[in-house]
């Protein structure tokens, strides 16, 4: 296979960057992967791993000569990257990121870079509650969706040139504006990952009431949420902030179910409490069907049909 673009640069070196890595070479996708991160600690670890052809001590340094830069850091440091990649970057060069929020980075990114380079922002729906340079691994995107966000302005080949390297790494591609994307995240992802870290916070409080039982008896139910909760603090902080709208107002929603929910336990309605249970039911199976359960044997194959 020929290559898709020659010179990759990766900036921020963590479980993204480095799935992407691993990908892209054992794909054949790239001719050369240029790294670099902020602590000398991961660049150091980096090159020990060896995903990269080149580990460089700056992003600037990194960026100079790319075809295609791809911000892997946490969302909130998005456009301080940018601000420091703009002049290096070449006429024609490609820039992506892998932001959890799009809106924010949108706006964050795109007035560093310079007139003739293309912003095509991305984001893999596919993740581990690890962390760090160690964490990647090539299947990660594997029939998992890669939402691209094209910008008003943004090149249509350079669009489809970056829907073909992340479908060479196995992935999904749809296309979605920013707004519609942080709304969607937010209820799949954003707010589910923030009611976990909630449990586990509650579990937390309890625990001198419950002693060491939480842990001792702790059901798959609740070790979900724990799993969840583990996931790097910095880079979901940074989501919060940074999806605060939509956060807020699935939120909002959520809060209102709750209290129904709460009501009928209180007053014993059983027939609201099957309902419920029922129509949720319903999801977790139409989810299925769909083949969008990566549990399931067939994950991907469904949609891989219609491809
Ligand atoms: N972890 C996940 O499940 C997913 C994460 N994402 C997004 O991908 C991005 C990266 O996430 P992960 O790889 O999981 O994070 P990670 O924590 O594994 O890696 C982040 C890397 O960025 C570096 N970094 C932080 N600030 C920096 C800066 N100012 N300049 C240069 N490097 C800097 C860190 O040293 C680290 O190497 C985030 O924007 C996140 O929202 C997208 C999909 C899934
Ligand atoms: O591990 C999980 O449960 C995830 O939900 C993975 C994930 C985390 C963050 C993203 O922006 C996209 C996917």
């Amino acid at each position: 296979m020929t290559a898709i673009y020659g010179r990759v640069a990766l900036i921020g070196l963590g479980l993204i960057a480095s799935s992407m890595a691993h990908a892209m070479r054992r794909a054949g996708l790239v001719d050369e992967i240029v790294g670099y991160a902020r602590s000398a600690e991961t660049r150091d670890i980096a090159r020990e791993v060896g995903f990269c052809d080149h580990v460089a001590d700056s992003a600037f340094d990194a960026s100079k000569d790319a075809d295609l830069v791809v911000l892997c850091v946490p969302v909130g440091a998005m456009g301080a990257v940018a601000s420091e990649i703009g002049p290096a970057l070449k006429p024609g060069a490609t820039v992506s990121d892998v932001g959890s929020v799009k809106r924010t980075v949108i706006a964050e990114v795109a007035p560093h870079l310079p007139q003739g380079v293309h912003f095509v922002p991305a984001h893999p729906l596919a993740g581990t509650e690890h962390s760090g340079p160690r964490a990647g691994f090539a299947e990660l995107f594997e029939n998992r969706y890669c939402i691209i966000v094209p910008v008003a302005d943004s090149d249509r080949d350079a669009v489809a040139r970056l829907a073909d390297l992340w479908r060479g790494m196995g992935a999904l591609i749809d296309e979605m504006e920013a707004e519609h994307h942080d709304l969607v995240l937010s209820v799949t992802s954003h707010t589910p990952h923030l009611i976990a870290y909630t449990m586990v916070g509650v579990a937390d409080d309890l625990s001198r009431v419950t002693d060491s039982e939480v842990i001792k008896y702790s059901a798959a139910g609740f070790r979900d949420f724990t799993r969840i909760a583990a996931s790097d603090p910095v880079m979901w902080r940074d989501v919060f902030l940074n999806n605060k709208d939509a956060t807020l107002q699935i939120l909002g929603r959520f809060t209102e179910e709750l209290f129904a929910l709460q009501r009928a336990i209180r007053r014993g309605d059983g027939d609201h409490l099957q309902e419920y249970f029922t129509r949720t039911r319903a999801i977790r199976r139409s989810i299925i069907e769909a083949g969008q359960d990566t549990d399931a044997p067939n994950f991907g194959r469904a949609k891989a049909k219609g491809d």
